[in-house]
């Protein structure tokens, strides 16, 4: 029989080559790709741990945190480059802009001595011919570890200070200290900037919280309780989720507290028809299943066709069997579900501004233009939503930024011209730390520092009967 390469298996003691595999290049390459080709930060960590999938799960770890960590605090760093570096960072070859940044990180925010940082930096250089540019790197690195204590920040109380000093992008933060205060903006940017934990929605259609939480802590993950919502876990020092045979079996799905939330407000009852409109990737669908005890219809739509296997997949591994997921544009009008629905979910695409702890690079990649195309969208899947909903049905409206154009102001149009619906007091969804004026109005901004969530908003109406 002729042996194959692939199904060789060495005998033990038999000679191996073994690859190094280097966390800090790894790190680098997947800065350049978010950066300078716009991969989305998860997507390409994703397939670059996959790629490298015999690297330790120590170093993985290390390469997630590096990524995450320098996009979080992206504009401190440069900032920080630009004070001592002769070339500014927009005039740096990727490549050498990539490996700078993700040693400084490693410099300013980890426990990584400068001396450390800076070598490996500068062989990185090397490795990929640009030697004539070690001296460059090296001067720049051991400067910018000499001077930690010295960084010129703008002055306290501006907005540039908390653009600098959080790193969130300036039309951001001054967008927010108008809508919620200097303090405010200050407190919500530094929560945006701590690692947010894993947070996973139990499955109640297959296991119980506490089964659950056995499970996984018998794999060394710390588990605490929502804060929120009791059907929400906390998972923190876990392994890839997606690795996990809890995960496989379909006990859980990710999802964040805030999620979670919509759905207790929506309150979908087992039986009912419901109609979720933007739907992919399904983590709102599969709690509404969940709740419903897979009873009922359950149809859940999206634009994407790719993103409609997704919903499927989930749906499959979690055992929800009710969901019909459909390939729709929302911002058209279907006939056939015209006054069919007891409850209707519209969770908007929108510019995605509460998200920025959780997914760093939207930091970098909005300029604020979007707001202005989402808010006509946003209005077009409202106005088809609610011809969708039956008398004395429910209407919820929700995204994930933190914008009063596509929140508040959305909600105010929709209820000008949509006098049928009113809105319904929410307070009683509400944990007492949460409780705000508007939920009696009928609408929640979750505010991370305040909720430990992702920045979110709610809105629940009812069509009068
Ligand atoms: C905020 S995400 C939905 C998240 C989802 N509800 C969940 O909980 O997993 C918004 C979704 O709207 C979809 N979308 C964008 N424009 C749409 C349209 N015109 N019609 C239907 N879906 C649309 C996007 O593909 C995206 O999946």
């Amino acid at each position: 029989m002729i042996e194959s390469a692939c199904n060789h298996i060495p005998d033990e003691g038999e000679n191996r080559i073994m690859i190094q595999i280097n966390p800090r290049e790894i790190a680098a390459q997947a800065m350049m790709e978010i950066m300078e080709e716009g991969a989305y930060n998860n997507m390409a960590l994703r397939r670059l741990l996959r790629q490298n999938g015999a690297m330790p799960p120590k170093d993985r770890a290390m390469v997630t945190e590096i990524v995450n960590g320098t996009l979080r605090n992206l504009y401190y760093i440069d900032h920080v480059i630009n004070q001592f570096s002769k070339t500014k960072t927009e005039k740096m070859k990727p490549w050498i802009l990539a490996v700078m940044r993700t040693a400084v990180y490693q410099m300013y925010f980890m426990k990584v001595p400068d001396s450390a940082a800076c070598n490996e930096g500068v062989k990185l250089v090397e490795e990929r011919g640009l030697e004539p540019l070690k001296g460059f790197v090296n001067g720049v690195l051991r400067t910018v570890g000499r001077e930690k204590e010295n960084i010129a920040l703008p002055k306290k109380g501006t907005p540039e200070f908390l653009h600098i000093q959080y790193s969130h992008p300036l039309w951001v933060i001054k967008m927010w200290t108008a809508y919620f205060g200097y303090e405010e903006t200050e407190n919500l940017c530094r929560a945006n900037n701590c690692p947010p934990d894993v947070t996973i929605r139990v499955n109640t259609l297959k296991t119980k919280k506490e089964s659950l939480r056995k499970e996984l802590e018998k794999l060394g993950t710390t588990v605490t309780d929502g804060r929120l919502v009791s059907s929400a876990l906390h998972l923190k020092k876990t392994a890839d989720i997606g690795r996990l045979k809890s995960f496989s079996e379909g006990l859980f799905h990710v999802q964040d507290e805030s999620s979670q939330l919509a759905i207790e407000i929506m309150a979908p009852k087992k039986g009912e028809k419901v109609l979720d409109l933007c739907a992919a990737p399904g983590g709102k669908s599969f709690t509404i299943g969940e709740r419903m005890e897979n009873e009922g219809r359950l149809v859940c739509g999206d634009i994407y066709e790719h993103k409609i296997e997704l919903i499927t997949q989930g749906a499959q591994r979690l055992g929800i069997t009710m969901i019909e997921p459909i390939q729709q544009d929302a911002t058209e009008f279907n006939e056939n579900y015209a006054d069919a629905f007891d409850r209707v979910l519209v969770d908007a695409p929108c510019s995605g501004l509460g998200l920025m702890g959780k997914k760093p690079d939207i930091r970098l990649k909005k300029n604020g233009d979007e707001i202005d195309q989402l808010v006509p969208i946003q209005r077009q899947i409202l106005e088809n939503g609610a011809r969708y909903v039956k008398q004395g049905g429910t209407l919820i409206y929700s995204t994930c930024t933190l914008c009063k154009k596509e929140n508040e102001k959305n909600v105010e149009w929709f209820l000008s011209s949509h006098p049928e619906f009113i809105t319904e007091d929410i307070t009683e969804f509400l944990p007492k730390t949460l409780w705000q004026e508007t939920a009696e109005k009928g609408y929640i901004t979750l505010l991370p520092h305040k909720s430990n969530t992702d920045g979110f908003f709610i809105a629940k109406m009812k069509r009068k009967g």
